[in-house]
């Protein structure tokens, strides 16, 4: 089967050179012709400045160069899918489109898998999430992912199309579960950014990881994720990764916040949005999900750092 990406940021053409490392063919589109012209003719991607893009892939600037792919990879942001998604709409019946992002669309409310079920009822939606940096899984480094699918014999043959023998794919029929993981993870990294950024030392990141983590079960349960889903790579293995890591953008996104310093509003951080849409469906669904709503706050800058840790220590004590 013909793969496409769309989207020529880190991720996206991480999991290209991956798969054309592997022997297939890819069609890589970015949206910007210029970016187009530099990774075909340098053969790098500024966004992944060490690793050399191998001669299967190719690179377009032309859309109508992917609508002969039968798998197409979704790697834009999170907030973008829509956009992205909805004047294609008509021709992308039938094909497998696997969201890469990790967000909730704050139009909508709705994860990317949910997003491409709506758009595009005749193709198979699925989602692709999990612990992973671009860079990692660039360099052939071991990564396994989550490949979430509604149909199981379609999600194995995303499965066995996607994985190579150093990226592993894990399968779940749970596109609610697999989606809200990858989603609510970045919250909860923004937040341990600022628990090390503001000072407030290792043992109140693993607090909040640990804490978080009960938050995002409660919402996926709520949105009507399977149980397990939460305890599972795109999940609980995202949350460790992102939570811990520098190279997490969202975790260094809430250092800069702990520190009271800019951060490049380029980046691509996708908890922010996120954070604001949980906050949303929180107060829709009455849900106590505290370290969510400072999260959102403190991106909002509607608190500061000091009144967001007072909010949170001064909860009233209870039951693990
Ligand atoms: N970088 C990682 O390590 C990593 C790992 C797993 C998942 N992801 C997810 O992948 C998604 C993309 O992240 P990334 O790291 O590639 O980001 P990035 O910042 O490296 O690149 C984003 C790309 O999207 C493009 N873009 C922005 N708006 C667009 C639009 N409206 N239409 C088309 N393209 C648009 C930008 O030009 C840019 O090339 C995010 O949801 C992220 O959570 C990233
Ligand atoms: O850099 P981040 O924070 O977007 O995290 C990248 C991946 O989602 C980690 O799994």
């Amino acid at each position: 089967m013909k793969i496409g990406v769309a989207g020529g940021g880190a991720f996206g053409t991480a999991l290209g050179v991956a798969l054309a490392l592997d022997g297939n063919a890819i069609t890589l589109w970015a949206r910007n012709p210029d970016a187009v012209a530099t990774m075909q003719t340098t053969r790098l991607n500024p966004k992944l400045p060490d690793v050399p893009l191998p001669p299967k892939m190719d690179f377009t600037a032309a859309i109508d160069d992917l609508l002969g792919c039968d798998i197409l990879l979704l790697a834009v942001p999170a907030q973008t899918l829509r956009p992205f998604l909805e004047p294609l709409a008509g021709r992308l019946d039938g094909k497998y489109l696997v969201a890469c992002c990790k967000g909730i669309d704050l139009t909508r409310m709705t994860g990317p898998g949910t997003s491409i079920t709506e758009l595009v009822p005749t193709a198979t939606a699925a989602v692709l999430t999990g612990p992973s940096f671009a860079a990692d899984i660039a360099c052939g480094l071991p990564t396994a992912l989550t490949l979430a699918c509604a149909d199981d014999a379609h999600g194995a043959i995303l499965q066995t199309a996607l994985s190579t023998t150093a990226l592993r794919l894990y399968r779940t029929t749970d596109i609610i579960g697999a989606e809200l993981g990858g989603a609510l993870k970045n919250v909860m990294a923004i937040a341990s950014g600022v628990a090390i950024g503001a000072g407030l030392g290792e043992s109140a990141r693993a607090a909040l990881i640990t804490r978080g983590f009960p938050e995002m079960q409660r919402l996926a349960a709520a949105l009507g994720a399977m149980p397990d889903t939460l305890g599972g790579l795109s999940g609980f293995g995202d949350l460790v990764l992102t939570c811990t890591s520098p190279q997490s953008r969202n975790y260094r996104c809430g250092v800069a916040l702990g520190q009271a310093a800019g951060f490049d509003q380029a980046t691509t951080v996708e908890g922010a949005a996120t954070a604001r849409a949980v906050r949303q469906l929180a107060q829709e669904l009455d849900i106590d999900l505290p370290i969510c709503a400072v999260v959102a706050d403190l991106i909002e800058e509607k608190t500061d750092v000091a009144a967001a840790l007072n909010a949170l220590l001064s909860r009233p004590l209870r039951e693990e």
